[in-house]
């Protein structure tokens, strides 16, 4: 025993050794760095000063102005160099500054094949070198890395840029580092000891997520190093890792793809802002910038500014009707995608609806006269094309049309009512001479009628001559033709009365989330938008909560992107059990061979009794194993009277705060949610109320309503009013599923009157109070 100890002691100190090492030479490279950054600045200052004094001395004589053009050209160039050296050094000494906390959090032994030598790593945050090719540590995505990742002890295979690499691992160690010295190390022949991620688990949650370089796990490693899926589908439990797996991979396919990828042309999809605001620090803290983030009703809503999008189906306050579950069900569906490129390919032949373009308030081309040329060109023309042909004809009329508007009256009057100064800005010179008054008159003219018409123009370019309104309308008119209304349980009749709907909505300048895609879709296919080709990879997070539709749209609208699709099919609130069969319909777009399908079960968010309690609620769910993380048992309270749970939810709270613990109050809407802010109030407790999406994060205990706790995590959840009435269909039971997985350490159920039959459990899976 004495022998071991002994060992293992000589080993850590050998080890610290070589960690101060390592830490001497990144002080050294930190130096270095930043003389080289102050090098350029300095380079800089003088060259604006000697660029000053140059200017200034050769200022005035023509024959120098030459001069001194060339001067500015060349000193500008040397300033972008140096700016240039500045900002490489800057972005090096960020990442040796990350690099000297935590130089890094493993060694790897191993043989190459057929290579008699011991290789030693270390694997750290990014790649560090003393001298040329002579690393000190290794990035954490370098090809190498992964069979830390991956591998146990023995024979192991990885995946290189150059194919398949064979090696023999000899020796995985992990080390905890903090203030410069190992804190504590462990070796392991699995993949990734339990030990460290326990330690790791155990910590207290912050208002934002973290990266998890350190413990990552197998399965996770194949979501973040995939390269070969178009379609990389995730279904994974609450709490698995999708997400912490996605921003893994963003930092890893930017590393991959240096040179060729840079994170402008990488999107991520998110369920709102506040889980934005939750994951912005993690990719930073890799060392990369963040992706473009955003919404899907972002996405839309910015191409609708003149429309309010309103989506009954999240918010439940609102109480949809069966039909209006049905009619949604259709419009968010695969076939409509299909219906609406079926209704698109007519519209080559007839049915296009135009609308007058104006000018001065009377129509300019009349709506018959721009169909007339829509439908003139032959049927060679399809949709983009034709839009194309008959632009471009508008505008050539429109260019005819300029001479004669100019002998109109209001030209006249327009140019007899010029002011001095007026005619000055119009003049190509100051006091500009014309041959007679005539000549003035008619350049002028020409002047006022090109600049007026240009509204016109502006018009033309922007398809204002195509009434997208009244075409999705007729669309939607023409739905009991083109799809079997009868197979969704839907009369032709409810549906017009649906489309009549759609139209008072419009009136009044709103309209349904269900809507917004198919109409822009539609939009899209006459106009020929053109999509963007330069994004080349696609984040969706909780992908349950997207529609067939949507997604058909996302792959319309990025068609050279990469996908990834995250989601958990027991967390579908606001599309239910329809995202059952979503994979399956995603899948259709997609080739099959370029589909990979990751199942992660293994929740790690939460403590064993909570992990086990969130997975009693589910019926038919999918597979979830718990993460061996001891906790106290979720409680439970049910009271005759809401006024009840009142003095029970502020013990709670305090008893949270006295662990430490930052709580999460989750109500089912927003009014409770306000009810619940106005109390603690009233008492002197302080919390923060999210009301919308767009509100920030804050420290200490929140209240958040439901629809708004995706993706998120809290040390403690109390969920209230947990009561029948509250929670009574089957189809909210992935929200109480939601809501109870956001919990790490500590679960309180609080509910009047009678306890929901959605929380109906194994009674030793929680303690009543
Ligand atoms: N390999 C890991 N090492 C350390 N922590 C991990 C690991 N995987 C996941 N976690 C932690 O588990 C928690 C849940 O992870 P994450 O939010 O990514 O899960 P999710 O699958 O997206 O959950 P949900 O679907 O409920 O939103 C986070 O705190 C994350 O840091």
């Amino acid at each position: 025993m004495a022998e071991t100890e002994k060992f293992a002691r000589q080993t850590q100190a050998a080890e610290q050794q070589y960690l101060d090492h390592v830490q001497q030479e990144i002080t050294l490279a930190e130096a270095k760095a930043q003389r080289s950054i102050d090098q350029a600045q300095t380079d800089a200052a003088s060259l604006n000063k000697q660029f000053n004094e140059e200017v200034h001395l050769s200022y005035g004589s023509d024959t120098t102005n030459l001069e001194t053009a060339l001067s500015i050209r060349q000193q500008q160039q040397m300033l972008a160099e140096r700016d240039n050296s500045r900002q490489q050094s800057t972005k090096q000494l960020n990442i040796l500054q990350r690099l000297a906390k935590t130089p890094y959090f493993a060694r790897l032994d191993f043989h190459e094949h057929g290579e008699p030598k011991r290789e030693t790593i270390y694997i750290g945050l990014s790649s560090f070198t003393d001298q040329k090719d002579h690393f000190l540590i290794y990035d954490w995505r370098a090809p190498i890395s992964s069979i830390y990742y991956d591998g146990k002890l023995g024979d192991v295979t990885y995946q290189t840029p150059d194919g398949e690499q064979n090696v023999n691992v000899l020796l995985k160690r992990q080390f905890l580092i903090k203030d410069q010295e190992i804190q504590s190390m462990f070796d392991t022949t699995e993949t990734i000891g339990d030990q460290m991620l326990l330690e790791v688990l155990g910590e207290k949650s912050s208002t934002q997520m973290r990266a998890i370089v350190t413990t990552i796990q197998q399965e996770q490693n194949k979501i973040i190093r995939n390269t070969s899926a178009d379609l990389l589908f995730v279904q994974g439990a609450a709490g698995s890792g999708k997400t912490s797996a996605i921003l893994q991979r963003v930092a890893f396919l930017l590393y991959r793809y240096r040179g060729k990828l840079n994170s402008s042309q990488v999107i991520m999809f998110s369920p709102n802002q506040l889980f934005n605001d939750y994951i912005e620090n993690v990719l930073p803290e890799l060392g990369e910038q963040n992706m473009v983030q955003m919404t899907y009703r972002q996405f839309v809503g910015r191409r609708l500014p003149q429309l309010e999008i309103f989506n009954p189906a999240a918010q439940f306050d609102v109480v949809q009707s069966d039909l209006a579950k049905k009619i949604n069900q259709i419009k968010t569906s695969l076939p409509f995608f299909k219906a609406v490129q079926r209704y698109a390919k007519l519209l080559e032949k007839s049915g296009m609806i135009f609308r007058d373009l104006k000018f001065r308030g009377k129509p300019y081309f009349a709506k018959d006269k721009i169909a007339e040329i829509y439908y003139s060109f032959n049927e060679n023309y399809h949709l983009a094309n034709r839009m194309d042909a008959t632009q471009e004809k508008l505008v050539q009329l429109l260019n005819r049309k300029i001479e004669p508007e100019t002998r109109k009256k209001w030209v006249a009057r327009t140019v007899e009512s010029l002011t001095d100064e007026q005619l000055q800005a119009m003049y190509r010179q100051v006091d500009q001479e014309f041959e007679s008054s005539d000549a003035e008159f008619k350049f002028l003219a020409r002047k006022i009628v090109t600049k007026e018409l240009q509204q016109v123009n502006k018009g033309i370019r922007r398809f204002r001559f195509v009434n997208s309104r009244a075409q999705y309308l007729h669309f939607l008119r023409q739905i009991p033709q083109l799809i079997n209304l009868t197979e969704y349980g839907v009369t032709a009749e409810e549906w017009l009365a649906d489309v009549d709907q759609v139209q008072a909505d419009f009136k009044d300048k709103q309209v349904n989330l269900a809507d917004v895609s198919p109409y822009l879709y539609l939009i899209d296919l006459v106009c020929g938008r053109r999509p963007d080709c330069k994004i080349k990879f696609v984040f969706i997070d909780e992908i349950q909560d997207y529609t067939p539709f949507q997604l058909a749209y996302l792959q319309e609208s990025f068609p050279k992107a990469r996908y990834t699709m995250l989601g958990d099919l027991n967390q579908a609130i606001f599309t239910g059990s329809s995202s059952h069969t979503l994979l399956n319909q995603v899948q259709k777009l997609f080739a099959a061979d370029k589909t990979e399908v990751v199942q992660l079960t293994r929740s790690y968010r939460s403590t064993k009794p909570i992990t086990e309690f969130t997975r009693a609620l589910l019926r038919n769910g999918q597979t979830i194993d718990t993460f061996e993380r001891p906790g106290d048992l979720p409680n439970v309270a049910v009271r005759p009277k809401l006024a009840d749970l009142d003095g029970l939810l502020l013990q709670q709270l305090r008893s949270n705060d006295q662990r430490n613990f930052t709580t999460a109050i989750i109500a089912k809407t927003k009014k409770e949610s306000e009810a619940i802010a106005a109390y603690l109030k009233s008492q002197d407790y302080a919390a923060t109320l999210i009301r919308s999406e767009n509100q920030r994060l804050a420290a200490g205990t929140l209240i958040v309503p439901a629809y708004l706790a995706k993706g998120l995590e809290f040390d403690a959840v109390i969920m209230w009013d947990a009561s029948a009435s509250n929670y009574h269909d089957e189809d909210e039971r992935q929200l109480v599923y939601t809501i109870a997985s956001r919990a790490m350490h500590r679960l309180t159920i609080l509910a009047v009157g009678e306890l929901s039959p959605l929380l109906t459990v194994d009674e030793k899976l929680f303690k009543v109070e």
